[in-house]
């Protein structure tokens, strides 16, 4: 009898021809977060991906847990196609379910077994029933469903432990995430990874009124991300000198617009060369004046690249409570010195109007801030 367990992912069995690709990706995922363990074996059977592991199974879980596309992780037990192994594997599953009701269910693909999937489910559940006490059956409500799969060899499981659901890291292109120091971008750029988006992410750095521990808060958000399946690269643009000169020539009402729309220039220029397709921010509607339905239609005039805003409908504690999930929150909160709150103006424009927003930073020479801005890329 060995343990191992077994890997639910909904939403890809949808996926029609592409299906093995999606699997195939979630194979490797799996391989790479579990790959300090010695011995693991990721196989794909029956529809099925299997992991035998011999390290501490609640790590690998944990691991696992972090793994976009799966949907569920079961505990299971393989053994082989003999009553009493079986027998042993589903008493083993079922301690700690004392006081509970249950049922077995067995399938049968291999029809050589000499018993039927009801003999199956009856001979097993008996044998619960002697060697666990208080236990009761009920075929209709069980609290547990205890599964009995004849194949090859036999699979005995019970439970399920919730997976993050999503698609596999890779399976869906790449984006570029304007990673501030904030709550908001790092579960933005945790969304798009979600759907399967790998990132690369852009800080935008305004030294000195920008501190170095700014600058390591963003840092240290891109190490949380990068456990979720992939090395994060991390451009982080010298911005003082533009920022200066927005905050010099433009008049007031319209800077932190046009900053924003100097990030997205200088981020769609980085995105095209590392070969993603949208920006990513954390923007969500109507939360301050650079975020109302007129700001971000001058925003996206900026550029061409789409920008996706996976926060845009949630509400700030939505958010809040998504950031504590991911456990962004507690590095986001760290307080620092924005340049978002230096330069902030009294009064900014919640209705700017892209005419009067174009005429105003053409007061600048921003094109060469653009063309050749500084940077320093990390690899986290
Ligand atoms: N210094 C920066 N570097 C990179 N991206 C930035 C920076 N400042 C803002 N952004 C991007 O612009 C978006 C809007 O910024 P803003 O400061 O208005 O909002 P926010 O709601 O406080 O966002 P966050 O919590 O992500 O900082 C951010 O979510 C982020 O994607």
């Amino acid at each position: 009898m060995q343990d191992i367990l077994l890997i639910k992912y909904g939403e890809l069995a949808l996926k029609g021809d592409n299906r093995s690709f999606f699997e195939n990706k979630l194979i490797k995922n799996i391989k790479h977060a579990l790959s300090d363990f010695k011995e693991v074996k990721v196989e794909k059977t029956h529809g099925r991906i299997y992991v035998e592991c011999d390290g501490d199974i609640e790590e690998v879980i944990e691991r696992l847990k972090k793994v976009f596309g799966i949907v569920g992780i079961t505990k299971a037990k393989k053994t082989d196609l003999n009553l009493d192994e079986i027998f042993k594997a589903a008493v083993e599953l079922m301690k700690g379910h004392e006081g509970k009701t249950f049922k077995v269910e067995t399938k049968r693909p291999n029809k050589s077994f000499p018993y039927n999937s009801m003999e199956v489910s009856r001979r097993v559940g008996a044998a619960v029933l002697k060697n666990i006490k208080n236990l009761k059956v009920d075929v209709h409500n069980p609290d547990v469903l205890l599964n009995v799969e004849i194949r090859e060899m036999a699979f005995v499981y019970a439970g399920v432990i919730e997976g993050i659901g999503g698609l596999p890291l890779g399976t869906n292109g790449k984006a570029t995430v304007l990673l501030s120091g904030g709550i908001d971008s790092p579960v933005a750029a945790w969304m798009m990874m979600k759907r399967g988006v790998e990132v690369e992410a852009v800080y935008f750095h305004s030294p000195p009124y920008t501190s170095e521990r700014a600058k390591d808060k963003v840092v240290d958000l891109c190490k949380v991300l990068s456990q979720y399946g992939q090395r994060i690269k991390l451009h982080v643009v010298h911005f003082t000198d533009l920022q200066l000169e927005i905050y010099e020539k433009c008049p007031p009402k319209f800077t932190t617009i046009i900053m924003r729309r100097m990030m997205m220039k200088i981020a769609e220029k980085i995105a095209q060369k590392n070969g993603s397709m949208a920006l990513i921010t954390g923007e969500s509607l109507g939360q301050v004046a650079s975020q109302t339905i007129e700001s971000l239609y001058v925003t996206n005039a900026s550029v061409s690249m789409p920008i996706f805003r996976p926060l845009i409908g949630m509400d700030k504690t939505e958010i809040i409570d998504l950031a504590q999930k991911i456990s962004t929150f507690e590095i986001s909160i760290r307080p620092y010195e924005d340049c978002c709150t230096i330069f902030v103006p009294k009064h900014p424009a919640t209705k700017p109007k892209l005419d009067k927003v174009i005429e105003a930073e053409e007061k600048m020479e921003y094109q060469k801030y653009i063309d050749d801005f500084e940077e320093e890329v990390i690899e986290v």
